[in-house]
């Protein structure tokens, strides 16, 4: 249906409650990982069975299936996870999965993602969407590099609470000493990656203790929560928080006098009479009607998909984004990002890439800044590229204006992947993580040629000074920051006497 139609049809609801009193019922998403064997499948499997989500066909068929190959006399429970025909052909897990059970409290989404390295790809599709890690450590190895890669790149991804599973505790004997070294280690470099909400469980999913059933008897030591506990007491992440953003799909022009932009909401909420600007032009206008597939709404939400008619005529293209005129995301030709390299030939700085995020496309150079250092969860300067697997901070140079929140406020404007032209691969995820006003003023590097010049102005302004910065001076780099008129006026005063 197009949109001219959708009006000439569409119900004009006199809708007396806002949208946002309707009743939250998201589901908590989370992702499980670790390395290679470390009983994810199982846990995953206990879950389900556990929490009943297992119908009765499948327990019949599980309880044939698995009646041989069990020592403990227990179902397989990893035998329930449908991925696994593949996994016994080729001996690995070939993709995401999203797996969905629920308690009296809460419902679930998780998202099972295999353990080896080379599908560390799909293991941050998982946690690009989800609320909470939990990481699985086998008791009798501890902590492992891939866990390590794993919890990074779910922090990376903006993942805020962690649960550390020791598994298998069981064949330690129940050991409170391996667990508590374990459960340190994992909880200092999770710190170091700026996670603060750290639970830790020993478990043992193959006998299903600790969780969905707590195991006090296996177990006296241990009075934490068990697993489902920790699970429906996590914060399910707002995806409407901020300002409203529409990166607009398509423009409808199905007739005359009717144009509506159209796309999905990424962020924040808008109604009628709201003012927008459009970016990256900065052109300003008003709400006239929103519109979706069957109906004139009077607001719209995170997750809607709309077409938005304004009370002017503006130029709106594929690619730009209509945003809140009083909480605007960062305009400018450079950002800071950090990113997972996902192909064998790395990322090479200097290279013209494409870079998507959402409905847009712009061509983009990365720099390599540095790059993590697993084991030591230190940040190494690194100058050459950023090879497969990697994970790196990275500056990003646009050659027309871009527009990003920071990943950390909103996980749809904020994330890109970049693709090769060649190739045509995606060769990186990654998030941008500059800050609007994370730098104010003018800050100048030493030295002669080739200085960079980063300042912090309302773009138009600061587009101005750069050029003149750039021709009188000769400096071949500058950045523009967008930020409030207040705050550039300021340090414009200050600025002005300083060039
Ligand atoms: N004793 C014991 N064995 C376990 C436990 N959890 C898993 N296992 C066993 O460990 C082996 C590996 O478990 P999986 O669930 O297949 O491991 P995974 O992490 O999903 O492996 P990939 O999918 O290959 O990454 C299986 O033989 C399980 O039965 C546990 O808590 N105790």
């Amino acid at each position: 249906m197009t949109a001219h139609a959708q009006t000439a049809s569409a119900t004009i609801l006199p809708l007396a409650e806002p949208l946002k009193a309707v009743r939250d019922t998201r589901p908590l998403r989370l992702i499980t990982c670790g390395s290679v064997d470390d009983g994810k499948s199982t846990l995953i499997g206990r879950l389900l069975w556990d929490t009943k989500a297992v119908k009765e066909d499948q327990a019949a068929t599980l309880a044939r299936d698995s009646g041989q190959q069990n020592d403990l006399g227990l179902p397989d429970f990893a035998l329930l996870l449908d991925g696994l025909q593949a996994e016994r052909e080729q001996g690995i897990t070939i993709d995401v999965a999203y797996r969905y059970f629920s308690t009296d409290r809460r419902s679930f989404i998780v998202a099972d993602t295999p353990g080896h390295e080379q599908y560390t790809r799909n293991m941050a599709t998982g946690a690009s969407t989800a609320d909470l890690a939990v990481l699985l450590a086998d008791a009798r190895a501890g902590l492992l590099e891939q866990t390590r890669r794993h919890a990074t790149i779910a922090a990376l991804m903006g993942i805020r609470q962690f649960v550390l599973a020791v598994n298998k505790i069981d064949l330690v004997n129940y050991d409170k000493a391996v667990f508590e070294r374990i459960s340190h280690e994992f909880r200092e470099f999770a710190l170091s990656l700026g996670v603060r909400q750290i639970t830790a469980i020993p478990m043992s999913a193959l006998k299903g203790e600790n969780v969905v059933y707590p195991a006090e008897a296996a177990m006296p030591w241990y009075d934490g929560p068990t697993l489902i506990e920790t699970l429906e007491l996590a914060t399910v992440r707002s995806g409407q928080a901020g300002g409203f953003r529409l990166p607009v799909q398509r423009v409808s022009r199905p007739g005359e006098g009717f144009r509506g932009y159209q796309g999905t909401v990424a962020g924040g909420s808008i109604k009628p009479g709201d003012s927008v600007a459009i970016l990256p032009s900065g052109t300003v206008a008003n709400v006239k009607q929103i519109v979706t597939f069957d109906l004139v709404r009077n607001a719209a939400v995170a997750g809607d998909a709309i077409t938005l008619v304004l009370d002017r005529q503006v130029d709106v293209s594929r690619g730009d984004m209509i945003v809140s005129i009083d909480s605007q995301p960062m305009t400018g030709h450079h950002f800071d990002a950090q990113l997972v390299s996902l192909q064998p030939g790395g990322i090479e700085p200097g290279k013209r890439y494409w870079l998507k995020s959402g409905s847009r496309r712009q061509r983009v150079t990365v720099e390599p800044l540095s790059q993590l250092e697993l084991a030591t969860g230190k940040w190494l300067p690194h100058a050459s590229t950023l090879s497969m697997n990697a994970i790196g901070k990275v500056r990003l140079s646009f050659e027309e204006l871009a527009v990003f929140d920071p990943y950390e406020q909103n996980r749809s404007t904020g994330a890109f992947i970049l693709i090769d032209p060649d190739t045509l691969n995606t060769v990186a995820g990654g998030m941008i993580t500059a800050k609007r006003g994370d730098v104010g003023g003018i800050h100048r590097s030493q030295g002669g040629e080739g200085q960079r010049v980063v300042l912090s102005l309302p773009a138009d302004l600061a587009e101005q000074i750069m050029a003149s910065e750039l021709f009188t001076n000769r400096r071949d780099e500058a950045e523009i920051r967008r930020m409030t008129s207040k705050q550039a006026a300021e340090i414009f005063s200050n600025a002005a006497s300083d060039i």
